[in-house]
């Protein structure tokens, strides 16, 4: 079996890392800590990696005939022990620079832009959608990768065309519409809805676009509860609501705006907070998460 200090670490994440394997392939490791307020929290959720691993699993596998992936295996003697159920192995691609978003609801920074300019990178919306509005349809809303630390900036469609050419600019946002409106049906049977999900493409060997990186998970989509959906406020996040109002509330003595890192969590939320994961991960794919 192999072990993790056998592979060159190749790029870091606020939550996960990737490692070289081989000339052909990588290990894309999730690990079980958790982000808020842009702060990646001292305190790590049990089995959030290991989750969140075989949520992308579950939507490669929902997703196979609409778009060919990188998965080459989720159980593998390349996979070392350590991180055995929270890392997958993927071959190697050539990744496309463009953040490929996909929304159905007006939220976040789509809601800003819209609450500025009407549009949403340059996509003309109706008036008067308000936070969490759902869209009339699904819009293409790329971002250009940040820096580390960095919001992803919102960029038009013409600025894909411009960097990448027509023919594939056109594919990104055909694909990214089709993988979200695939996931948003079948999460929305669950009884969640997935406001937006981030996708990242790259290219083979032999040309091919080829989905990569993680899929329609927590950490690279909005899940809200569908219970409860009420446009016009922030909806709360499935999976880091009691994170985020145990942060904001007097118990943590954490000041957000105080620009100071945010201090541990309780027992009690991050149970809570490991409970809602596995409650997504079985509802949205209808299997039962181990221990
Ligand atoms: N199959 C692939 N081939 C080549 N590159 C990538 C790739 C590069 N970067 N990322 C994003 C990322 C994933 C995890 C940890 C990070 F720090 C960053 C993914 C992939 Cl998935």
């Amino acid at each position: 079996m192999a072990e993790l200090a056998d592979y060159q670490l190749i790029a870091a994440g606020k939550v996960r890392e990737l490692y070289a394997v081989d000339s052909e392939h990588l290990l894309l490791v999730a690990s079980n800590r958790v982000s808020a307020y842009d702060w990646v929290l001292p305190t790590e959720i049990p089995d959030k990696g290991a989750i969140l691993t075989a949520m992308s699993v579950f939507w490669f596998e929902q997703l196979a005939d609409l778009v060919p992936n990188h998965l080459v295996a989720a159980q593998d003697e390349r996979i070392p022990a350590e991180v055995a159920d929270r890392a997958l192995l993927v071959r190697r691609l050539t990744m496309l620079p463009v953040e490929c978003v996909a929304r159905g609801y007006l939220t976040g920074s789509g809601l800003i832009d819209y609450r500025n300019t009407g549009a949403v990178c340059g996509v003309e919306l109706p008036a008067g959608l308000v936070e969490s509005s759902k869209l009339p349809e699904t819009i293409f809303t790329p971002a250009s990768k940040a820096e580390i630390g960095e919001h992803d900036e919102n960029i038009s469609f013409q600025a894909v065309v411009e960097q990448q050419g027509a023919e594939l600019a056109g594919r990104l946002r055909e694909l990214t519409v089709a993988v979200y409106e695939a996931g948003s049906r079948i999460a929305e049977k669950a009884g969640v809805i997935l406001a937006d999900t981030k996708l990242e493409f790259g290219v083979d060997a032999e040309g091919e676009l080829v989905l990569g990186d993680e899929v329609l998970t927590p950490d690279s989509s909005r899940y809200w509860p569908a219970e409860g959906y009420q446009a016009g406020r922030v909806q709360p996040s499935y999976d880091k609501q009691y994170v985020r109002d145990w942060l904001t509330s007097p118990e943590s003595g954490w000041d957000r705006a105080s620009d100071t890192p945010p201090p541990p969590l309780p027992e009690h939320v991050v149970a809570a907070t490991r409970s809602r994961y596995v409650e997504a991960y079985e509802r949205v794919t209808g299997r039962r998460f181990g221990r």
